[in-house]
């Protein structure tokens, strides 16, 4: 049987499809003849071919249906880092997460991969080109990273060859790419409220980021496949990147510049501004039974805004044969132009 045959009668399952990750997934899942199924709190688009099961996934009687049959499932949910509930956080990514391995086991899927991130390692000082060897934070910057890496310890202890369950994780940093509902809008918010005019810190800080359609493209080719687990690679997570380290604020300032903002050009030191956004976020932590507010720029944002955190991805081309099949000056550009309605004036 040719490859092309054997994909069409895959039957997978993406948790959190309806998001922007999983969203993309889904379309090149189906460009792939997969038969689909998306499992997510909400029903996000409606696409021919793609069956919906509404649920949170830390009910495992609401999963168990929706991973019925299914070789593979792709799990891209998370509730966003911006929310900042580490009550939330612990539910969905650690709880949540047993109960999506333990309803992978029940159903008989063979692979689950986990969309884990590159920020597992991240403690807010620089990382310059670092492998899959750096160990977890010990200190994690926000409860977002600090259950991603309890989640991403979970899946990869439970791969167990031996009954034919394999996991993986892959960890992609800074995904962006049309639909994005952070990156860019975040940007333009900024933007629009005079607040980008600022470079925090120094401007040469470089940072590897992740095009998500290029990305999934080349997940959805079904590369983490059983094989790749070998006794001598087994449990692997893969950092997942453009593999074009640029320059932090230079990216800002391009996709800025490309939607008709100006592009920051302020120095601030960074030692103050993050001074000050930890001051805000206690704040805001303090202040949240009597009023809710999300400063924009928070010690998790600035810390990424004012350091160098580029990542390797070369084990991922080794072992796995991924290539990013799009150039960063191709992404931005494609970016860009998907987002007519926040151009200046628009
Ligand atoms: N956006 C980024 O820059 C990066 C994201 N990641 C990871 O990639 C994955 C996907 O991220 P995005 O697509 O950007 O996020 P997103 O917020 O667009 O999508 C997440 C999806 O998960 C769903 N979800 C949340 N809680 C759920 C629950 N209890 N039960 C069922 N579904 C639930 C949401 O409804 C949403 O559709 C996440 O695991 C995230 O941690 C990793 C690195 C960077
Ligand atoms: C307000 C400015 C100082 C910064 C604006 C850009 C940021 C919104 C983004 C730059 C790097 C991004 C990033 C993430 C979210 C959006 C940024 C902070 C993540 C935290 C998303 C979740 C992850 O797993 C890691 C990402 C790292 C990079």
């Amino acid at each position: 049987m040719n490859s092309g045959v054997r994909e069409v009668c895959k039957r997978c399952t993406v948790i959190g499809g309806s998001g922007f990750l999983g969203r993309h997934l889904v379309e090149k899942l189906l460009e792939r003849g997969y038969i689909v199924s998306v499992f997510d709190i909400l029903q996000g688009f409606e696409l021919p071919g793609v069956t919906f099961h509404v649920g949170d996934l830390c009910d495992r009687q609401a999963l168990l249906p929706a991973l019925q049959g299914a070789s593979v499932v792709f799990h891209c949910a998370s509730p966003s880092p911006a929310s900042d509930d580490r009550a939330l956080f612990h539910r969905v990514n650690v709880e949540g997460t047993r109960t999506v391995l333990q309803a992978c086991r029940e159903a008989g899927v063979q692979r689950l991969v986990l969309t884990s991130s590159a920020s597992v390692v991240f403690e807010g000082t620089d990382i310059k080109n670092a492998s899959e060897d750096l160990p977890y934070a010990r200190r994690p910057i926000d409860y977002y990273t600090e259950t991603k890496i309890q989640q991403e310890k979970l899946v990869l202890e439970a791969c167990d060859p031996g009954r034919g369950f394999l996991t993986v994780a892959i960890r992609p940093h800074g995904i962006f790419g049309p639909r994005d509902p952070q990156l860019v809008p975040i940007l333009v918010d900024s933007a629009r409220r005079g607040k980008m005019k600022f470079i925090i810190g120094f401007t040469l800080n470089m940072i590897t980021l992740a095009y998500s359609p290029a990305l999934l493209s080349w997940r959805a080719e079904g590369r983490v496949r059983p094989r790749e687990l070998t006794p001598s690679c087994p449990r692997q997570a893969y950092h997942i990147t453009n593999d074009e380290p640029v320059r932090f604020w230079e990216f800002l300032s391009r996709l800025l510049v490309g939607l008709g903002y100006e592009a920051p050009r302020y120095h601030l030191p960074y030692r103050l501004v993050y001074g000050l956004a930890l001051l805000l976020w206690l704040l805001a932590v303090l202040l949240r039974p009597l009023l809710t507010f999300r400063p924009t720029f928070t010690p998790m944002r600035v810390a990424l805004a004012g350091t160098h955190h580029y990542y390797s991805c070369a084990r991922a081309k080794q072992e796995l044969g991924y290539r990013p099949l799009v150039s960063l000056e191709e992404a931005i550009t494609q970016t860009v132009r998907s987002y007519p309605h926040l151009r200046l004036g628009a």
